[in-house]
């Protein structure tokens, strides 16, 4: 991975990469609570073909703030609004597994207010009665946490009767300077065990989606994307709604997927 021009050589704490939920594999038959899923489906949508893993970069916030005459805080806010209403869609709409891109190494170098800001959502999102998450009930996994300080990471562990936090970071480096391992074991399979998205039925999304009209997967789950189809939609996240979910989904499955082959 290229290194970003803003990121120093060690960010000023761990960071959380992303959020992912979605089921556990075996346990699925054991869960309650949440959405049902609907068993009919908008209009063109093929259940068969509906991505299992979908990824989402939620870009736009401030921006839509701003152009409001808003504060960034409203702008979080009302992306943390469309990014409950998504959940609840994945659920409804059988969609296993959601990954998204709340927070990035570099987004530490934001103002501290805006940190923190972020890092009071999160708590929020992650309330097991009203927050955002509430619709993946008991199904939710937190992939990527790495080290969270102070009170949200007390937080996360109060909550781990349901939500289930890896926070495991890439251990092949480790295993090859402690001679578990040789340098020439380390293969595509054998990075592939150690992807932090495992702990979900499906590991590498099937579909990326980025909204605000930029055209990067900055440095967003780089390994697993590899075969992901992408989808750029021009709205600003918090203007991001169904109509616009549903069209990147029928895109989704208009794509023929070669893998290379
Ligand atoms: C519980 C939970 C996961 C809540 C999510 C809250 C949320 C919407 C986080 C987005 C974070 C983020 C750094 C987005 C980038 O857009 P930006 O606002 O930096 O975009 P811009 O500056 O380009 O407009």
């Amino acid at each position: 991975m290229l290194p970003s021009p803003h990121l120093p050589k060690s960010p000023p704490c761990s960071t959380i990469d992303h959020f992912t939920l979605g089921h556990h594999g075996k346990e699925e038959e054991d869960l309650d609570g949440g959405v049902e899923v609907d068993p009919t489906l908008p209009l063109g949508l093929r259940r068969e073909a509906m991505p299992r893993h979908v990824a989402i970069i939620m870009d736009g916030n401030r921006r839509w703030a701003r152009s409001r005459g808003l504060p960034v805080r409203s702008g979080y806010e009302a992306g943390g609004r469309t990014l409950r209403k998504v959940v609840e869609l994945c659920c409804k709409w059988g969609i296993k597994v959601l990954s998204v891109f709340a927070f990035s190494s570099d987004n530490w170098f934001r103002p501290k207010v805006e940190v923190e800001l972020l890092m009071s959502l999160f708590e929020s999102g992650m309330q097991e009665d009203t927050g955002i998450f509430l619709s993946f009930k008991k199904k939710v996994v937190i992939c990527c946490l790495a080290l969270i300080t102070g009170k949200t990471s007390e937080y996360l562990r109060q909550l781990q009767r349901t939500i289930r936090c890896h926070s495991s970071l890439p251990k092949v480096a480790l295993k090859a300077k402690h001679g578990l391992i040789e340098p020439s074991d380390i293969d595509i399979s054998l990075m592939e065990q150690e992807l932090q998205t495992n702990c979900t039925e499906f590991p590498h999304p099937d579909l990326l989606i980025r909204t605000s009209g930029e055209f990067r997967i900055s440095n967003f789950m780089l390994w697993q994307l590899a075969y992901t189809e992408l989808f750029f939609a021009q709205s600003l996240w918090p203007d991001f709604g169904e109509a616009e979910f549903l069209k990147a989904l029928l895109a989704f499955q208009q794509r023929q997927r070669r893998y290379g082959g």
